[in-house]
Order: structure tokens, then C-alpha cells, then sequence
């Protein structure tokens, strides 16, 4: 008979966040990754100019045009897009380094790159979530007390939302991103509950299997 507490393995997710910039998918991404153990992010390359806090490796790798190219080329990016008139792309490899270790992966990519997760190969294991700011105003305010884009850059943004938003349709959660502090309990709920139902039967097999030889021992 075992004694040892079971454990059931599960896949590890692929849990999408997207919203029109400045909602605060960053915000929200970043409190998930301190709290949550298992999570790690999906580290983007982009052609962008690195904004004045960011860091090079951990919010994004800064690339040049030619490199990002290249490596869409070398089929190095499993999802690429070009948002506000730079390129962007998910890099391939550690995202599926970070599965097969069985973590979860976070990812901050636009309604592009996410329709194209959900026509891989991994979409089974795809989940997203579309973020909505409380109101234009409050976007525009939230966009404004970041101060880390020019006026003109913040401009482009806002005018984007209007094609970013009607995409929420194509998501399975759609969250209004008020309270700080609520947003996140409810994205952390849906990561909960979405790795609950992420149990490979045959490992749920083995697991009920051992409960019935232990309670066959209990009867003999
Ligand atoms: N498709 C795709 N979109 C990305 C990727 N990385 C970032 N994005 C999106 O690009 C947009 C602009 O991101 P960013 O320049 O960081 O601005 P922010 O949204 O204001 O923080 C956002 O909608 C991101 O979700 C990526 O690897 N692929
Ligand atoms: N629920 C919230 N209430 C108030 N301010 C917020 C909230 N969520 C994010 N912010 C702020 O709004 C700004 C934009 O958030 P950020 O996470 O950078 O957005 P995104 O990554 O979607 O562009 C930041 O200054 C952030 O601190």
C-alpha cells in the first residue's frame, strides 16, 4: 500500500493575455509571475525601441529588423506580428523547453499572434484572455501616467485600441481590468481552474488505480 501523497501530473498551459496598450496586461502579467511559482513568461523579441524601465532579456530582446527576420526565416518564432509599426515575434524554443519542463507559460502578444497559437499545433493547450480598460478616458489617463511613450507614440495607441477591441470575441475570457487587486484574483482564477481540468487521463487512471488497491487493503 502507498503512503506517499499522489500526485496527478498535468500539461503545462499556454495562458495568453491581450488588450489594447495601456489597459495593463504588463501590470497584471508581472504581479502573476511573483505569486506564481510554476508561470514563466514568454520573453518577446521586438524591433521596438527599448522604453527608458525596460530591461533587455526580461521585458523584451531588442532586435534589429534583419535579425527578427531571420530568424521568422529560420522558422525560430512561433507566432510574429507587426503591431503599432514595429515587428514582433515569440520565440520558439523556450516556450517549448518551458512545457515539456512542465511549467506554464504567460504570454503578452496581440490578437495576431494569438490567432495564430490557436491554429498550431499547441492550441489544445491555449487559453487567452482579452483585457478591457474601464473606459476610453481612463486608457487614455493610464497611457498618460505611464509616461513612458511620446504623446505622438501614445496618440497611435489610443487610435489603435478602436482595431484592437472589437477582437475580445475571439477570446475565452474577457476581463474589465478596474480594480487592480480584483483583475487579479480573477486571473488568477482562471489559471486555478484551467489546470485543474489539464490532467492527462492516464495519469488520473493510475491515481484512482492505487486508491482502489489501498481500499481493497483496508477490506482484506
Ligand atoms: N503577436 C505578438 N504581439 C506581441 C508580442 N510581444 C508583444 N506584443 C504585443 O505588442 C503590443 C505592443 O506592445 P508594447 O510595445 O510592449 O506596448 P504596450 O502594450 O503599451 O506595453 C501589445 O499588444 C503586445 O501584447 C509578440 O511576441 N507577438
Ligand atoms: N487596474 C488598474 N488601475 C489603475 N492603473 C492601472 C491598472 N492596471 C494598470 N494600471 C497602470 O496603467 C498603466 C498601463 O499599464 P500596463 O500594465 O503598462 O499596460 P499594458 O501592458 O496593457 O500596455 C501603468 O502605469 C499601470 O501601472
Amino acid at each position: 500500500m502507498s503512503d506517499q501523497p499522489l500526485e496527478i501530473d498535468r500539461r503545462g498551459i499556454m495562458l495568453v493575455v491581450s488588450s489594447p496598450s495601456g489597459a495593463g496586461k504588463t501590470t497584471l502579467t508581472r504581479n502573476l509571475l511573483q505569486e506564481e511559482k510554476e508561470v514563466v513568461m514568454s520573453v518577446s523579441v521586438t524591433t521596438r525601441a527599448k522604453r527608458p524601465s525596460e530591461i533587455e532579456g526580461v521585458h523584451y530582446h531588442f532586435i534589429s529588423q534583419r535579425q527578427f527576420e531571420r530568424m521568422r526565416e529560420n522558422g525560430d518564432l512561433l507566432e510574429s506580428a507587426e503591431v503599432h509599426g514595429n515587428c514582433y515575434g515569440t520565440p520558439r524554443e523556450p516556450v517549448e523547453a518551458a512545457l515539456a519542463a512542465g511549467k506554464d507559460v504567460l504570454f503578452d502578444i496581440d490578437w495576431q499572434g494569438t490567432q495564430q497559437l490557436r491554429h498550431s499545433v499547441l492550441a489544445p493547450d491555449v487559453i487567452t484572455v482579452f483585457l478591457l480598460p474601464p473606459s476610453a478616458a481612463e486608457l487614455k489617463a493610464r497611457l498618460e501616467r505611464r509616461a513612458e511613450d511620446p504623446s505622438d507614440v501614445i496618440k497611435r495607441r489610443l487610435e489603435n485600441a478602436a482595431d484592437e477591441i472589437p477582437h475580445w470575441v475571439e477570446y475565452d475570457y474577457v476581463l474589465v481590468n478596474r480594480e487592480l487587486e480584483r483583475s487579479f484574483t480573477r486571473l488568477r482564477s482562471i489559471l486555478t481552474a484551467e489546470r485543474l481540468k489539464r490532467v492527462h487521463p492516464q495519469n488520473v487512471q493510475a491515481f484512482a488505480d492505487q486508491l482502489l488497491a489501498d481500499l481493497k487493503g483496508f477490506a482484506s
